[in-house]
Formats: C-alpha cells, sequence, structure tokens
C-alpha cells in the first residue's frame, strides 16, 4: 500500500491560537479515516491542511502524485446558477471540455436523485439536496481521494440515512480513500475503517475503527475516552 497523504509535524497558527499541534498523520490509499473531537478540535482545519486549501505554519503536508482529490464542504457555498451549472463548474475548472462536463454532471445529478431539478436554481434547495449536489459535485471529478466535512450535519434522520446511503455505495463501488469528519459516531463506525481523535488541535488517539469503539480507551487515551462517554451517553 502507498500513502495517499502524509502530514508530519503539522501546526497551524490562525493569530495567537494554534488550530492544529504537531499532527503526525499518513493515510493508505483504500483506508477510510474519520476525524472526530469537540467543536473547534481541529478537524476542519485538517481537511482543510489535506486538500491543500489552508498554508501550514509549521511542518510538511504531502499528497502523492497520482491522487485525484475533490472535498465536499459542511456547508456548501451554492453559487448564484443551476444546480447543473453548480457541478458542470467543478468538471470545467478540473479542465473536462464543456460537452463532457454535462453529461458526467447529470449522470453525477442522476446519482444522488437531483436529475429532475437540474435547472433549478442551486440557492434554493433543501439542506438535504444542497448537501447532495455537494456529493454529486464531488463524484463527477471521478476522485480517488475524498474529503468531506460532515457530510450529514443538520440533516433530518431521512436525509441523514440517504446520504449516508449514497456515500457507503460511493466508497463500496470504487477504490476511494476517504477522510472524513464527523459528530455522528454511528455513521463514524458504519463509514470508516479507521479514527482520529483530535482535541485542541492535538491527534490524542489514531486507532482502528473497532478499537477505537471496542477496547476500554480509558487508561490508554482518557480523554478520547470522556468524549465518547459524553457522546454516547
Ligand atoms: N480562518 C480562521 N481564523 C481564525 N481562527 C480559525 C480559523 N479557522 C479556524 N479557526 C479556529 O481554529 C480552531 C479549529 O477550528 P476547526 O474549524 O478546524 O474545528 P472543528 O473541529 O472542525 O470544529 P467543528 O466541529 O465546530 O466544525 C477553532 O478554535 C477555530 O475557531
Amino acid at each position: 500500500m502507498s500513502a495517499v497523504l502524509n502530514l508530519r509535524d503539522v501546526s497551524v497558527q490562525f493569530g495567537a491560537h494554534l488550530a492544529l499541534q504537531g499532527v503526525n498523520v499518513s493515510m493508505q490509499a483504500g483506508e477510510r479515516v474519520a476525524l472526530v473531537g469537540a467543536n473547534g478540535s481541529g478537524k476542519s482545519t485538517l481537511l482543510r491542511v489535506a486538500h491543500g486549501l489552508l498554508k501550514v505554519s509549521h511542518g510538511h503536508v504531502s499528497v502523492a502524485t497520482d491522487v485525484t482529490q475533490a472535498m465536499a464542504f459542511q456547508r456548501p457555498h451554492m453559487l448564484r446558477s443551476s444546480v447543473l451549472r453548480f457541478v458542470v463548474w467543478g468538471l470545467w475548472l478540473q479542465g473536462t471540455p464543456w460537452r463532457d462536463a454535462h453529461v458526467r454532471a447529470m449522470q453525477a445529478l442522476e446519482r444522488v436523485g437531483l436529475q429532475d431539478i437540474a435547472q433549478r436554481s442551486a440557492r434554493t434547495l433543501s439542506g438535504g439536496q444542497q448537501q447532495r449536489l455537494a456529493l454529486a459535485r464531488a463524484w463527477a471529478l471521478q476522485p480517488n481521494f475524498v474529503l468531506l466535512d460532515e457530510p450529514t450535519s443538520s440533516l433530518d434522520p431521512h436525509a441523514k440515512r440517504e446520504v449516508e446511503r449514497l456515500l457507503a455505495e460511493w466508497v463500496a463501488a470504487a477504490e476511494v480513500s476517504l477522510l472524513f469528519s464527523s459528530h455522528n459516531l454511528g455513521q463514524v463506525k458504519r463509514l470508516a475503517t479507521r479514527v482520529i481523535y483530535l482535541e485542541a488541535g492535538r491527534v490524542l488517539a489514531d486507532l482502528p475503527v473497532d478499537a477505537f469503539f471496542n477496547q476500554p480507551l480509558g487508561e490508554s487515551h482518557p480523554e478520547a475516552h470522556l468524549f465518547l462517554k459524553g457522546e454516547l451517553g
């Protein structure tokens, strides 16, 4: 297996605040890694660093050269455009010719069940539809490394299940590596192969998913243990 992502001793500073501190993470191709931790623990920052959107203040980041990345954001920024255009635009930026981009965008919209509203303004979509649109946009790029920032946050239970089902289908059908943040520990159990627990910008636990949930973490990782108890209790 080869590393798709390697963060070595990475720190990110915003003013006086350290959002990430001495983070070491190496991800192999095909891994599905969940980032968990309280609000403000650094999950989104780590995702943005991995996607090259944020420069690190210290340390080193490398991404394998054969990797095609796509990221879907927690609150996707909807352009003043149609649903279809929103997806086409991502492909066009990637260098896909306009006509091919249209075909692939429609396929991606069908995949997430938005084909019937392809001409609607993206801004008029519900939260769940916007999350599905963000997935379609990422999907259309045919990435082999997908980064998702809380893919089902603020969705109702039905929409949550629906988006999660799409995600599970996607990662099962394609050889993709997945790095995602989530506050939904059930979802983490269902989708992840490995869990990284962050607190105040530091990695406090980095374990296979079974070990994270089943091992008594109390002695080895007291903070992660308390977090789990709080979230599950
Ligand atoms: N652009 C920025 N400028 C200043 N501070 C920032 C910026 N982005 C993030 N931070 C701070 O860095 C810390 C980590 O933020 P981050 O968004 O990575 O946390 P998170 O774990 O994703 O939180 P949440 O669960 O609420 O999404 C927070 O204290 C946040 O306020």
